[in-house]
């Protein structure tokens, strides 16, 4: 199966179209403003209308107030939410709109018990949430604690770049991969040439995963 990719921490037009072009499937919009990736709703409304079809947009917050949220969706109209901080299902689930919901690799053992908590989560985007870092860290976590054949959608994040992606990918068989400071030059400015070799390497190793018969 297909490797899905994220490139989270769009603020730019530009990267938003690289992205797509390059074979992104899906580009994160930061609307916690204590990221140095925050986009502000109209700019975010502006890159999420140049998006070519089949390219989903997703926004992204992390204990935000719900008056929030609902401003930036009815801005924006995102495809899909990723809520990445301790938001409870209960929370999630008022905005009626398919979520991912972030696991802090670093502080949850029972992966299980986590996304029985979320049962109406589209996936698990599986972060580092390295030293209190609340995303875009840069770091990874131990690939071996995803689990293989987990029921429901698994994205691998935290600290994939060009470099590590094709392992990452090889090690955990994710449903998809996300990735924000490994493609930039500057927090919140993606690089082109990164970005394309990131993609390079996850068609690589998914290429690798089919057995003769083209199963995974
Ligand atoms: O990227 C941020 O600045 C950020 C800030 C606060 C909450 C979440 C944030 N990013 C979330 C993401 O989805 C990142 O893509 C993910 O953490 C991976 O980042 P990186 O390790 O830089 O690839």
């Amino acid at each position: 199966m297909r490797v899905r990719v994220k490139c989270c921490g769009i603020t730019r037009v530009e990267d938003a179209l690289a992205a797509s072009r390059l074979g992104a499937d899906a580009v994160g919009l930061i609307f916690t403003r204590r990221s140095p990736r925050y986009v502000d709703p109209r700019q975010a409304a502006a890159i999420r209308m140049a998006l070519p079809p089949f390219v989903t947009a997703v926004a992204l917050f992390m204990d935000d107030d719900v008056a929030w949220v609902a401003q930036v969706l009815n801005a924006v109209k995102p495809d899909l939410l990723q809520f990445h901080g301790a938001e409870p299902a209960a929370f999630c689930e008022i905005f009626a709109r398919p979520y991912l919901k972030a696991v802090p690799m670093a502080t949850v053992g029972d992966l299980g018990a986590y996304a029985a908590a979320h049962p109406r989560a589209a996936g698990f985007l599986l972060d580092a949430h390295a030293a209190g870092e609340a995303g875009g860290s840069g770091c990874t976590f131990d690939w071996t604690r995803v689990p293989r054949d987990f029921p429901r959608p698994l994205v691998l994040a935290g600290g994939l770049t060009p470099d590590n992606v094709g392992d990452a990918v090889r090690a955990t068989r994710p449903w998809g991969v996300d990735v924000s400071s490994g493609v930039e030059s500057a927090p919140g400015v993606k690089d082109e040439a990164k970005l394309r070799r990131f993609l390079d390497e996850v068609r690589r190793a998914e290429s690798g995963l089919f057995d003769a018969d083209g199963r995974g």
